[in-house]
């Protein structure tokens, strides 16, 4: 029997087979889970929804982030079609690209600030209130990606670092407001992974084979590898589990100067 039989999960954030909601839902499914996805605009529904058949799912619905009519549209069509739902997994970041790159301050930007904070973690917290009482009574959980850049300065991150150290703090804050109605809420934080989020971003290659280097694993991880580790955190072997942030990055984050033989 799979850890997740009989639950009832959405998926947001899937765009493309190397998406982690990819991975995500490969390990959701493998482990018994109904599916729901979410995508981004019409633009999208195609692709998404020839990805979505790779999981038997039929309900697959538009959802962007940035509109509250359609994150509260995309919970009263789950509910229509579900009549509850017991995990939302959010995979879901946007930051203007020029302030991705170089100078911290010379990225920084009113407008950079707010897009990134609202698509990359308002979004969460919303998703969560909209699904609320969906979720009552079945010791659900909700959980979202992040990235180390939340507590460490990482060169070219920069405003995506604010927007993910404010996406772990929700994850905190929805803990210590859901957990007495049986709600859990966590994050998995992932190592660097070349996805379309990943591509256009100019120094990814050398950050990929540095982490590749110095992680204790000597090895990049996979999304398989993080969605093993969703569909644990969604599961109820993780029934203890809230508040929490997950590292699925072989153990990079553990490390002050990498690989001593790197000299
Ligand atoms: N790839 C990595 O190295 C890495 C590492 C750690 C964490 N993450 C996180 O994983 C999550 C998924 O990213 P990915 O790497 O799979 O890339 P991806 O490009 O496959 O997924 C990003 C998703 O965000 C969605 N999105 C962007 N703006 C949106 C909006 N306004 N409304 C709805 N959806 C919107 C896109 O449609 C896409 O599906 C992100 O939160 C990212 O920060 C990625
Ligand atoms: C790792 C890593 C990532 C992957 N990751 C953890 C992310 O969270 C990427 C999120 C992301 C958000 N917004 C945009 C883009 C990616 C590229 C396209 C775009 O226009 N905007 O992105 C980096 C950017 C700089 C440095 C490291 C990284």
């Amino acid at each position: 029997m799979g850890l997740l039989a009989g639950k009832r999960i959405l998926v947001t954030g899937l765009l493309s087979n190397r998406s982690i909601a990819y991975g995500v839902a490969r390990a959701m499914h493998r482990e018994g889970a109904e599916l729901a996805f979410a995508y981004q605009n019409d633009r999208f529904q195609e692709r998404v929804s020839k990805l979505a058949a790779d999981f038997g799912s039929q309900l697959i619905l538009p959802c962007d982030v940035q509109e509250d009519s359609q994150v509260d549209d995309l919970f009263s069509q789950i509910g229509d079609a579900w009549g509850g739902i017991d995990s939302v997994v959010h995979s879901i970041a946007y930051a203007p690209s020029d302030a991705l790159e170089g100078d911290f301050l010379e990225g920084l930007s009113r407008e950079a600030f707010r897009i990134s904070q609202e698509i990359s973690a308002y979004s969460f917290p919303a998703m969560a209130k909209a699904a609320r009482p969906l979720m009552a009574g079945r010791n659900g959980s909700l959980l979202t990606l992040s990235y180390l850049g939340a507590v460490r300065t990482m060169p070219n991150y920069n405003i995506m670092g604010l927007a993910k150290a404010s996406l772990e703090a929700s994850v905190r804050y929805l803990a210590a407001c859901l957990g007495p109605e049986g709600t859990r809420v966590n994050a998995v934080s992932a190592g660097p992974i070349k996805t379309l989020a990943a591509s256009g971003i100019g120094s990814f290659g050398k950050l990929l084979s540095f982490n590749e280097r110095n992680a204790p694993l000597r090895r990049n991880v996979t999304i398989d590898e993080v969605g093993n580790a969703a569909a644990f955190l969604c599961s109820d072997l993780a029934s203890g589990i809230t508040g929490e942030i997950m590292y699925v990055d072989g153990g990079f984050n553990t490390t002050a100067l990498g690989n001593p033989d790197q000299g």
